[in-house]
C-alpha cells in the first residue's frame, strides 16, 4: 500500500516536487516549483512531451530522476488548492477500488474550464415584461428558463435546452421578458436560512430530528442509517440535519439516486430554506457545474444536491452527507472507475470528521448488518405520516388465473384497476422491462434476433421502431424478413415490456387515461418531470412503469399496484437477488394509498409459496433480513466475507481464456491471506460490443488485507495490449 502524505509545505522556486496528472501514468512525476513558488495541493499546469496537462502538487518530489533534466511547471491555477483531507480521500478510494490514481484525480478535477481565469460574461435572467406574442417557441424558451429557478444561464445554453435558435431568445430579451446582464463568472450560491419555519414534526420524526441534530453538532464522524417506511417523512427528518449542519457553517451535500428526482428535492429545499442549493449532476449546465465547483471550494455553496460524483468536489468544510435512498443500485458507478458511493460516502465523512446519513425503506443488507453490529446508529420511522397507511399487500396465484396468450394482466388484477377507475382513483402496472418484446422470434427457423455485437437479444422498441440491445445501445429497424433464415412476415414479439403491456391496458380498459413511464420515452428530463407532474395532478387512470416509477414519486391518487411478474428478479444466480426483489418490491408497493385513501398491492407471481414472495407480503423486514443475513454469513458471502470480480475482455477469445487461465494458476499471493479464485469463466453476457469476456471471482475472509493481495496478484502479470482487466470491489451486478 502507499506510504502516507506527507507534510503539507511550501516549495520554493526550483524545488524538486511532485505533480499528480490526469494521464494515465502510474503515479506522480516529479518537476521543478515555478517562480514565485507553490504549496501542496496547488492545481498547476505541467508540461508532459509535447502537451500541457492538469495536475495537483502532491508532495515533494521523490529523486531517482535527473535534476539537470526537470522540467519546470509552467503556472500554478487560479483555484483554491485541494485539502489534504481531499488528497488523502483520493489515496484512500484508489486503494479500496484498486483504482490508479489519475483516474481517481480525474473523478476530482471534472471542473469546466479549471484552468481560466475569472472573467465576466453576459447571463440571462427572467424579466418583468412580457412579449405581445406568445407562441409554443417562447413558452419553451420561458419554461426552460423557469426550470433553472434564477440559476444564470448564457444565450446558447438557454437556446439548446428549449431546442430553438438563438434570436427566439433574442426576440424575449428585446421584448423584456428576459434580461440581459454582465456578471463574473462564479457567483456564490444565495444564503440559505436553516431558521425559517419547518413543518411541525409528528413526536417519531422530532426525535429522530433530535439525534440527528446532536450527530451534527458533535462535530465528530459518524454513520446513521435512516430507516422508515415509505411516506413516513425521512426527508423532513434529515432535512433538520442539513439545517443545523447549515446552522453550524458547515456544507451539506444530498446524494439522490435519479436526476428525475431532483426537481422535487429543489422545490423541497426551497420552501424549508427559502433558496435554491448548487445542484450536481449531469443535467446542469457547463456553466452551472464550473460556478458549483469552484463555489463549494470557495465556500460560497452551503448546500449541494447531486448524483454520486457530488463526493468530488472540494468541499471546504463538509460536516454532512445524505445518501437518499441508499440501497438504490445506481449509487455503483459500473463503468470505468468502480466504486460504490454509498461506501465512499461513509470514507469521505470519515476522513473530514462529517456525520452520514443513509436513508431509506429498504436499507441495503450491507447497511442493515452494519446497524445491528453497532458500527452505525440507526433511526427507525415505523409509520406513514398523517392518516396514510401502509398499502396492503396480496399474491395473485398466476397458476389458477384464466388468461389467454399473450396476455399479461390477470383478470383479477383486471377487476381491481376497473373498480378504482370507477372511483376515480389511479392505477399503476409495474413491469420491470422497458421496450415492447424482449425478444423477437422468428416462426419460421425459430432463430431469436441478436446483436452483431453482444451475447445479447434485440429488444423491440415500438415507438421508435428500432430494435435495441440493451447491452451497447447498438439499434437497428425492425426487418421485415428473418435476417436468419430471409422468410418474410413470420418474426413474432414473445414475451412483454412496457409498450406491450400498454398496448393490452388500452385493449382492456376502453377510455382509460394511460400514461406510460419508461427511462427510455422521454427525450429530456422536462418532459419526464412534466409527465410525472401530470400523473401527480390526475391527468392519468392508469400509470404503466418500469423502476423508474418504483423510485421516491408521490402520486396522492394512486391507490393500486399491480405487479405485472413478481417472479422476474427471482431468476438467476444473482447473490443478490433476493435482496434486489425484496426492496423493489417493497418499494414498489409504497407508491400506492400515500394520502388519505389506503392503497393496495397485488403481486402477480408463479410462486406465491417462494420464500422471498412470502416476506414481501409479511411485511416481516427483520425477519428478511435476518433470514437473508444468515444465509450470507453460512456462506462466507458479502458483506460477511470479502469478494472482487474480476472482467478480462478481448476481442480474441482464445487469448482472454489463456490470460485468466494463467493468472487464475499463479495465486500464491491470494493464498497467503486464504483467498480463493473461481474461474475463469465466461461471463454471464459472454461478448459486449465485440469483446469476449470472461471472469474471475475471488473470495476471501473479512479483516485480510484484501486489496494488497489483489494488487500483488494482479501485477505479476502484464496483460496483452489488446486485453482489458477491470477489478470490480465489492461487485453488485454479475454480468
Ligand atoms: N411532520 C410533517 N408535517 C407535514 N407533512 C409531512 C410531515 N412529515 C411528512 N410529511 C409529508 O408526507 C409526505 C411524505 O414525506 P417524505 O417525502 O419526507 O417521506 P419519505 O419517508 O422520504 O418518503 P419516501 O421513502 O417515499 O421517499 C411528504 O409530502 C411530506 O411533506
Ligand atoms: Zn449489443
Amino acid at each position: 500500500m502507499r506510504d502516507a502524505l506527507p507534510q503539507p509545505g511550501h516549495y520554493e522556486e526550483g524545488a524538486r516536487i511532485a505533480v499528480l496528472t490526469t494521464q494515465p501514468l502510474p503515479g506522480p512525476l516529479d518537476y521543478r516549483a515555478p517562480e514565485g513558488g507553490c504549496w501542496d495541493g496547488a492545481f498547476v499546469e505541467v508540461p508532459l512531451g509535447p502537451r500541457r496537462v492538469l495536475g495537483v502538487v502532491w508532495g515533494p518530489g521523490e529523486g531517482g530522476f535527473d535534476a539537470a533534466r526537470l522540467r519546470p511547471v509552467n503556472r500554478v491555477l487560479d483555484a483554491a488548492p485541494m485539502r489534504a483531507e481531499m488528497r488523502e480521500f483520493i489515496l484512500k478510494a484508489a486503494d479500496y477500488t484498486l483504482t490508479p490514481l489519475p483516474a481517481m484525480l480525474r473523478l476530482a478535477t471534472r471542473a469546466p474550464g479549471l484552468g481560466g481565469a475569472p472573467t465576466m460574461r453576459r447571463v440571462l435572467r427572467r424579466g418583468d415584461g412580457a412579449p405581445d406574442r406568445m407562441t409554443d417557441a417562447r413558452t419553451r424558451v420561458m419554461e426552460a428558463l423557469d426550470e433553472w429557478g434564477g440559476a444564470a444561464v448564457t444565450l446558447k445554453e438557454l437556446s439548446d435546452a428549449a431546442g430553438v435558435t438563438s434570436s427566439v431568445v433574442k426576440g424575449l430579451v428585446k421584448a423584456g421578458a428576459i434580461l440581459e446582464e454582465d456578471s463574473p463568472r462564479d457567483t456564490p450560491y444565495p444564503w440559505l436560512d436553516p431558521d425559517l419555519p419547518s413543518v411541525e414534526l409528528t413526536p417519531d420524526q422530532e426525535a429522530g430530528a433530535t439525534m440527528l441534530r446532536e450527530a451534527v453538532g458533535s462535530g465528530r464522524y459518524g454513520t446513521t442509517m435512516l430507516r422508515g417506511v415509505t411516506g413516513s417523512g425521512k426527508t423532513e427528518v434529515y432535512m433538520e440535519a442539513v439545517a443545523e449542519c447549515l446552522r453550524q457553517g458547515r456544507q451539506a451535500l444530498v446524494l439522490l439516486p435519479e436526476i428525475a428526482l431532483t426537481s422535487e428535492f429543489l422545490t423541497r429545499v426551497q420552501d424549508r430554506f427559502g433558496a435554491r442549493p448548487a445542484e450536481w449532476h449531469s443535467g446542469v449546465t457547463m456553466t452551472e457545474r464550473r460556478r458549483c465547483w469552484r463555489m463549494v471550494g470557495e465556500g460560497g455553496a452551503s448546500l449541494v444536491v447531486g448524483a454520486r460524483s457530488a463526493l468530488f468536489l472540494p468541499y471546504r468544510d463538509l460536516g454532512l452527507i445524505v445518501v437518499d435512498e441508499e440501497h438504490d443500485t445506481s449509487y455503483k458507478q459500473e463503468d470505468g472507475v468502480l466504486y460504490n458511493a454509498r461506501d465512499m460516502a461513509v470514507l469521505r465523512a470519515s476522513l473530514c470528521s462529517a456525520q452520514v446519513v443513509l436513508a431509506s425503506a429498504t436499507p441495503s443488507l450491507e447497511t442493515w448488518v452494519n446497524a445491528e453490529a453497532g458500527k452505525y446508529r440507526r433511526l427507525d420511522l415505523a409509520s406513514r405520516f398523517g392518516t396514510a397507511v401502509m398499502p396492503e399487500l396480496h399474491a395473485l396465484d398466476m397458476r389458477t388465473e384464466d388468461l389467454p396468450g399473450s396476455h399479461w394482466i390477470s383478470p383479477t388484477l383486471a377487476d381491481a384497476v376497473r373498480a378504482r377507475m370507477e372511483k376515480g382513483e389511479q392505477a399503476l402496472l409495474f413491469l420491470n422491462r422497458r421496450g415492447y418484446a424482449p425478444v423477437t422470434l422468428c416462426r419460421a427457423c425459430g432463430q431469436q434476433i441478436g446483436c452483431d455485437h453482444c451475447d445479447a437479444r434485440m429488444v423491440e422498441h415500438r415507438f421508435l421502431k428500432r430494435l435495441i440491445c440493451h447491452q451497447c445501445g447498438e439499434s437497428k429497424p425492425i426487418p421485415e424478413a428473418c435476417p436468419s433464415c430471409g422468410a418474410e412476415g413470420r418474426l413474432a414479439p414473445v414475451g412483454p415490456g412496457v409498450e406491450r403491456l400498454a398496448e393490452e391496458a388500452a385493449e382492456a380498459f376502453p377510455g382509460a387515461r394511460i400514461s406510460l413511464l419508461s427511462s427510455d420515452l422521454f427525450g429530456s428530463s422536462r418532459a419526464l418531470k412534466a409527465e410525472i407532474e401530470g400523473i401527480a395532478a390526475g391527468q392519468a387512470d392508469i400509470i404503466i412503469g418500469t423502476q423508474i416509477v418504483a423510485k421516491g414519486h408521490n402520486f396522492p391518487l394512486l391507490t393500486l399496484v399491480g405487479v405485472i411478474d413478481a417472479d422476474l428478479g427471482l431468476q438467476g444466480s444473482d447473490l443478490r437477488a433476493a435482496e434486489r426483489t425484496f426492496q423493489l418490491m417493497r418499494q414498489v408497493a409504497g407508491r400506492a394509498g400515500r394520502a388519505e385513501k389506503p392503497g393496495q398491492a397485488l403481486l402477480q407471481t408463479f410462486q406465491p409459496e417462494h420464500a422471498v414472495i412470502r416476506a414481501i407480503l409479511s411485511g416481516d423486514e427483520e425477519g428478511f433480513w435476518r433470514a437473508e443475513a444468515d444465509e450470507r454469513r453460512a456462506a462466507g458471502m458479502p458483506p460477511f466475507g470479502r469478494m472482487a470480480g474480476i472482467v478480462l475482455s478481448s476481442t480474441e477469445v482464445g487469448e482472454v481464456f489463456d490470460f485468466a487461465s494463467e493468472l487464475a494458476r499463479r495465486d500464491a499471493p491470494l493464498r497467503r491471506i486464504g483467498a480463493q479464485v473461481f474461474g475463469p469463466a465466461p461471463a454471464p453476457i459472454a461478448r459486449i460490443r465485440g469483446r469476449h469476456r470472461v471472469r474471475l471471482l475471488v473470495k476471501a475472509d473479512k479483516g485480510t488485507p484484501f486489496q494488497a493481495a489483489l494488487a500483488d496478484w494482479i501485477s505479476q502479470l502484464k496483460p496483452p495490449t489488446n486485453l482489458r482487466l477491470a477489478v470490480d470491489i465489492d461487485p453488485q451486478s454479475f454480468l
